[in-house]
């Protein structure tokens, strides 16, 4: 059983095969084969068979800023239901504090720019975003399939690029030890140059989803 008052950190550190990035400005693990080969396959499967166009908030009048597409993965779905289990057991965190688990599919020329997971605490959309779960505070992301040109994620405040490999686990916690956004969590989902990109992500919040 995990300990209340452990925190993600302690419990991903505790996890073998978990590499923790050597950053003193960000709470950041990677672990490789997180899920199997099949199971990325058959989660390409269901972000293929459905999904549309990804939205950003806080809008910042750039038109092509996040230009792939986006899966609502059903939790009546029971392999996904399974994953969101699976993902919060392995960062102990409350399952009740998960948004819903979600597909992102890029094809060649899409990438999501530079930007955090957060919601800017002073911007037009905090209210509508964050007023009943709070703030985001980790992000885990899987990567479901290794691209066949581009498409790596450029962490560049830390200076770190996280290529994509079906199966591999990236997590990092957006907030800083006294939990006010970090900003050195901006990332850049870079561009895809050959083939496609397939993650799943799941967010977490400070308070329970709804
Ligand atoms: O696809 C990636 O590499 C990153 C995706 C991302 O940053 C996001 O969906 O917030
Ligand atoms: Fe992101």
């Amino acid at each position: 059983m995990t300990k209340v008052h452990e925190s993600p950190g302690e419990v991903l550190q505790s996890h073998p095969g978990v590499q923790r990035v050597p950053s003193p400005r960000i709470d950041m693990f990677v672990a490789r084969e997180f899920i199997s080969a099949e199971l990325c396959e058959r989660l390409i499967a269901k972000i293929e068979a459905e999904h549309r166009p990804s939205t950003v908030a806080d809008y910042n009048g750039d038109d092509v800023f996040r230009t792939s597409s986006t899966c609502d993965l059903s939790r009546d779905d029971p392999e996904v239901a399974a994953l969101a289990a699976r993902i919060a057991e392995y960062s102990g965190i409350d399952p009740a504090h998960a948004e819903p688990l979600q597909g992102q599919r890029y094809e060649v020329g899409q990438e999501f720019k530079a930007h955090t997971d957060y919601f800017e605490p002073r911007g037009p959309e905090f209210e509508k975003y964050c007023a009943v779960a709070g703030q985001r505070t980790w992000t885990f992301m899987v990567y479901l399939n290794s691209v066949e040109a581009g498409g790596a994620t450029r962490f560049k405040v830390i200076d770190k690029i996280i290529q994509p490999e079906a199966g591999k686990l990236v997590c990092w916690n957006n907030q800083r030890p006294d939990g006010t956004p970090n900003p050195a969590t901006l990332h850049h989902a870079m561009k895809v140059r050959k083939g496609f990109k397939y993650v799943i992500t799941q967010w977490y919040r400070e308070r329970p989803w709804g």
